[in-house]
């Protein structure tokens, strides 16, 4: 195709959410003209599946639930008024909070006032979050967000040593729908001995957002918390950012969380519409299913030319790939579906793996984020009449036309700023285009079944680990290779796990287990002191 037939196809495809001020451009996808008609009546169905969740179906059949991710930025289409008011009164109640917060109310014990948050939460209830505060977070923001989002000391460590002294100042945000998720415990239990090591009392910093009767509702109640804000069970954990999880923080730092609730909501408007070339999330899964015929053949990179975006890679990976991810369809057929997602940002990755796009197995399609605004204000010049901001436009479309040329597809949303409205919109268009494309591939979006396993195969480890030290602290004086260690637990078949957790017991002086070394690394002895 030549350069000016690609400007027609721009033109014609061209899809734009006047309101948000976004367009999504997929001239540079391979399909053919007739894809789009072809592809109608299952995008009918799409729509009529979406229409019915958000009128309060059970749109995730095996856990009985209702989506309603949608109410959140439009209560009013909430299916029971009551859900309705519970959603307005939420975000009512993080306003009057954080209020109390940012004018010294709400204040700590022992300082004047609070002046960070520490986030606890995984997963859904930490990556959205952290795409915010990167997104929006500016030096003049109320409040500075550091988070716990994982079960590494040594992560946790990194941030106390951030917050130092500020601890006194911190208010701490433990977030978990289920209020069981381990590495959150963890996270909350470390947070909770910090404050205590400087001789602060933790309930009077720390807040929750969970289910209601969680462990962790339970937990924060018994504490005397300072507030907890509610979780619904018909909000997914990936698509809960503009639910307390997401605004709760956002506004302690001085976001405009009605900004990104009105760009979602305008978002959601523009995404209802059954005129495909004019729906940039039904444009959008169209591409997604073109590109991986259906069978997620092909993964997704995103590529946002826009350092504040770097983190939508990371957000968008759980997003699709927990939603897509799926060993069978709805009627129970094992179809293993999926798109694989990662990213990072341009021009950066120009100088990382961008060669491999262009020239090496060319088994993705790229999905470019541009915004129109460099900065705030004017930028210098760093040649004669180019700036900065020129430069990344120039290496933005001198890599589409590059791999364009070596017939790697891509796509690109352009929008004005990186503002709450473009944000929340973004959010809004990649929530719907998942779920079109979760009917277009007849799967369920909204539940993970798969994360189960791994979870229980952990609680599995730590019971033997249990056991291990059992039979090492009952017999002292002997030294136990892994191999006699788990015959003597009653777990041969379970070796190399036991020889894993031996070697990290050992690596640690948390449970006085030492490692006599032997001829070779399988042959070490362990014992306990
Ligand atoms: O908010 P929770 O219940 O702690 O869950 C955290 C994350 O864990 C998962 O359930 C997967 O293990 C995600 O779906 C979820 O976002």
């Amino acid at each position: 195709m030549t350069e000016r037939q690609l400007w027609e196809r721009y033109k014609k495809y061209l899809c734009e959410v006047e309101s948000v001020g976004l367009t999504l451009d997929v001239s540079r996808m391979n399909f053919a003209d007739e894809f789009i008609e072809q592809m109608r009546g299952r995008m009918e169905k799409a729509f009529d599946t979406m229409e019915t969740l958000e009128k309060g179906a059970i749109a995730n059949p095996d856990e009985k639930r209702m989506v309603g991710h949608y109410w959140l930025r439009a209560p009013e289409r909430a299916p029971e008024t009551g859900l309705a008011k519970e959603i307005q009164d939420t975000v009512a109640a993080i306003r009057g909070f954080a209020d109390d917060v940012h004018a010294g109310r709400m204040k700590p014990p022992k300082a004047d006032r609070f002046t960070r948050v520490l986030l606890v939460g995984i997963g859904g209830s930490a990556l959205g979050p952290q795409l915010v505060a990167d997104a929006l977070g500016t030096a003049a923001d109320r409040m500075q967000v550091f988070f716990f989002d994982n079960t590494d000391p040594d992560g946790m460590d990194r941030v106390l040593a951030q917050l130092g002294d500020r601890l006194s100042e911190t208010l701490t945000v433990v977030i978990s729908k289920s209020g069981g998720t381990k590495e959150t415990r963890n996270g909350m239990v470390e947070a909770e001995r910090a404050y205590q090591q400087k001789g602060l009392d933790f309930g009077k910093h720390a807040v929750a957002v969970t289910g209601g009767g969680s462990e962790l509702d339970r937990y924060a109640k018994k504490g005397g918390w300072l507030r907890t804000f509610p979780m619904w069970d018909w909000v997914g954990g990936r698509t809960s950012v503009l639910s307390a999880v997401g605004l709760l923080p956002a506004r302690l730092q001085g976001l405009d969380i009605d900004g990104m609730l009105s760009g979602a909501r305008d978002m959601d408007e523009a995404t209802r519409k059954r005129d495909l070339l004019r729906n940039p999330a039904a444009l959008m899964a169209l591409m997604w299913f073109h590109a991986g015929n259906g069978r997620g053949q092909k993964d997704m990179v995103i590529l946002p030319y826009k350092d504040r975006l770097m983190l939508m890679s990371r957000y968008l990976q759980q997003l699709v790939m927990e939603s897509l991810g799926k060993e069978k369809d709805l009627d129970g057929k094992v179809v293993n579906q999926g798109i694989a997602v990662y990213g990072n940002k341009g021009s950066t990755d120009q100088h990382a793996y961008v060669q491999q796009l262009r020239e090496g197995v060319n088994n993705f399609f790229v999905t470019f984020l541009e915004v129109l605004k460099d900065r705030g204000g004017a930028s210098m010049q760093v040649e004669p009449d180019i700036t900065s901001g020129d430069y990344l436009l120039g290496f933005f479309l001198g890599t589409r036309r590059a791999l364009f040329e070596k017939d790697r597809e891509s796509m690109t949303l352009t929008v004005p700023d990186v503002s709450a409205r473009t944000v929340g919109a973004l959010i809004a268009l990649y929530e719907r285009a998942v779920g079109f494309y979760a009917t277009l591939v007849n799967i369920n979006a909204y539940h993970q079944p798969g994360v189960e396993a791994g979870k229980k195969a952990a609680g599995v480890v730590l019971e033997l680990q249990g056991k291990v030290l059992a039979k090492l602290r009952g017999d002292k004086a002997k030294a136990y290779t892994a191999e006699e260690l788990a015959t003597a637990v009653g777990a041969a078949d379970e070796v190399e796990t036991v020889f894993k957790v031996l070697e990290h017991l050992s690596a640690n002086p948390d449970h006085g287990v030492r490692r006599e070394p032997g001829p070779t690394r399988f042959d070490a002895r362990f014992r306990a002191s």
